[in-house]
């Protein structure tokens, strides 16, 4: 054991992305509460400026910057997060986060310096993967935490990682490197993974990073066990056997907090106003928008479904998220005419989501199915109706409707045919109905909440599960590594 390994730093490094950096920092916080460790956590300047504002007062946790200047990699000024930029700019930017590999170094370096002793463990996002070779350098323990459940990032890095098993013009295929996974439809490989060969640079940066994160000493996955559980096995057999465990859900601190200091803000106000379980809330996550026609259809599909809701309505795809919304964008007098009715909110910029979803007024949640959306939702026992938009929101969906039964999809698969209003009005009546599916949706999704509650239970002799993964994970990671030498050395 390297000398002054039991005073422990854990060094953590999100991607520069809300649905990133938001769990990055419930786990910090969950960190935080086991005594004995001193939580870091790197990042750009203005993504430490953001983390700051998020923190409590009372915290502990350390924030350290890395200097990074957007402009040098083509990027608009002071671009360090995805949730402002357009897509190219967002892979840009992951193309970019390559290059802090020595700024890393060097901080990891001046840590050590500092304290006397070097960091005990360095946990990074699955695009910071190339981290490992730090980590390997300095003989620190390197995790890579998901934010993400097994099966669906099984799915999303198995097709990363090889292009040419999917890629076929069948309707359905197997991944050979997965078997446990049931056949994948076609129409569920979002966009951005679909039409694009081996040389497009955004699919050498995820298979780059995703064979770096194989390598790591341990993976992390923000679920709890029993919850798309073949990607564990997936990602154990892809590691060489390496630990996975499964933590989550990690904000459920944050949710706790929250629920504490919720209790005066207009949100809280307006659902105090509306009987239990009657509101729909609808958001597609940090970044994720849907097109302007799209925007119409789901608004006249909101009004006709008679139901109360709040709908986190940002600029549709084409428009930066950052910018002043239009009324252009909805259908005529849409929003005066909800709010005159009291039928509906608007929120135009960022919704204070885990604490419209903990109230008792909110019945349903109409998600992109983004992980840390569905984790929010299900911790509350609120079912989802899922419409994903990119990324492994496809398979969270698909898994949710078909394997846990507490969403209903509101199509399958990925395709650019616009919703109708009126499918979209009859399946919320459907999801919000105290009868038939929507009660059923409702019951499985409350039984999925106790199994997370007793996951993170503690105490009275009782250890659920994800709390005993994160005493393996921390008495593992802190008892020191054999430094070992990858094969790109
Ligand atoms: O108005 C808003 C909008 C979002 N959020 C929060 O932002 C986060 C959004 O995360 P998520 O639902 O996971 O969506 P994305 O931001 O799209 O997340 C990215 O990261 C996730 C975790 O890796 C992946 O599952 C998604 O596919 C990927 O798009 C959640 O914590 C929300 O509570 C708010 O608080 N207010």
């Amino acid at each position: 054991m390297a000398e002054g390994r039991n005073q422990s730093n854990i060094v953590m490094f999100p991607f520069m992305a809300q649905g990133h950096l938001i769990p990055f920092l419930a786990l910090a916080r969950q960190l935080e509460l086991r005594k004995g460790y001193t939580i870091t956590i790197v990042n750009t300047p203005l993504n430490i400026q953001r983390l700051r504002s998020s923190l409590p007062p009372e915290t502990c946790i350390r924030l350290a910057e890395i200097s990074f200047c957007a402009t040098d990699y083509g990027l608009p000024p002071d671009s360090e997060n995805t949730y402002m930029l357009s897509d190219d700019d967002g892979f840009r930017l992951l193309e970019a986060s390559e290059n802090l590999e020595s700024p890393l170094r060097n901080l990891l370096m001046e840590i050590t310096e500092r304290d006397g002793f070097a960091p005990v463990c360095l946990i990074s996002d699955m695009f910071l993967g190339w981290t490992v070779k730090v980590a390997n350098e300095l003989g620190i323990f390197h995790s890579v935490f998901i934010a993400g459940v097994g099966y669906s990032m099984a799915i999303y890095f198995s097709i990363s990682l090889n292009t040419s098993l999917w890629q076929t013009d069948d309707e359905e295929f197997s991944l050979p490197d997965f078997p446990e996974a049931t056949k994948i439809r076609q129409t569920r490989i979002p966009n951005a993974l679909k039409y694009m060969d081996a040389a497009e640079p955004w699919f050498g940066f995820r298979k780059r990073q995703f064979m770096y994160c194989l390598h790591s000493d341990a993976i992390l996955l923000n679920t709890i066990e029993g919850l798309g559980q073949n990607g564990v096995k997936y990602f154990s057999r892809k590691t060489g056997g390496k630990p996975v465990w499964t933590i989550g859900p990690v904000s459920s601190l944050m949710i706790k907090n929250e629920r504490l200091s919720s209790n005066a803000n207009s949100y809280s106000e307006w659902l105090n106003t509306h009987p239990p379980a009657s509101v729909l809330y609808v958001c597609f996550g940090s970044q994720s928008c849907i097109s302007p026609s799209q925007m119409k259809e789901l608004a006249m599909g909101l009004e006709a479904s008679s139901n109360a809701f709040i709908w986190v309505a940002r600029p549709p795809v084409g428009f930066i998220l950052t910018e002043e919304f239009r009324t252009e964008w909805l259908p005529d007098g849409f929003e005066e005419r909800m709010k005159k009715l009291k039928r509906g909110l608007l929120v135009h910029q960022w919704a204070p989501q885990q604490e419209i979803l903990s109230h008792v007024s909110t019945g349903a949640f109409l998600s992109h199915c983004g992980w840390n959306s569905v984790l929010e939702s299900l911790c509350q026992g609120v079912p989802i109706i899922g419409w994903p938009l990119a990324g492994e929101q496809f398979f969270n969906s698909h898994m949710l409707e078909k394997e846990v039964g507490v969403c209903f999809e509101l199509r399958e698969g990925n395709t650019s045919e616009v919703i109708r209003h009126d499918h979209i009005a009859s399946v919320i009546k459907m999801v919000m109905d105290k009868t038939g599916k929507g009660e059923e949706l409702r019951s499985k999704a409350h039984a999925i909440r106790e199994k997370m509650e007793e996951a993170i239970r503690e105490g009275e002799g009782f250890k659920g599960s994800s709390v005993k993964a994160m005493d393996e994970f921390i008495s593992t990671a802190t008892s020191g590594k054999e430094v070992s030498y990858p094969p790109w050395k």
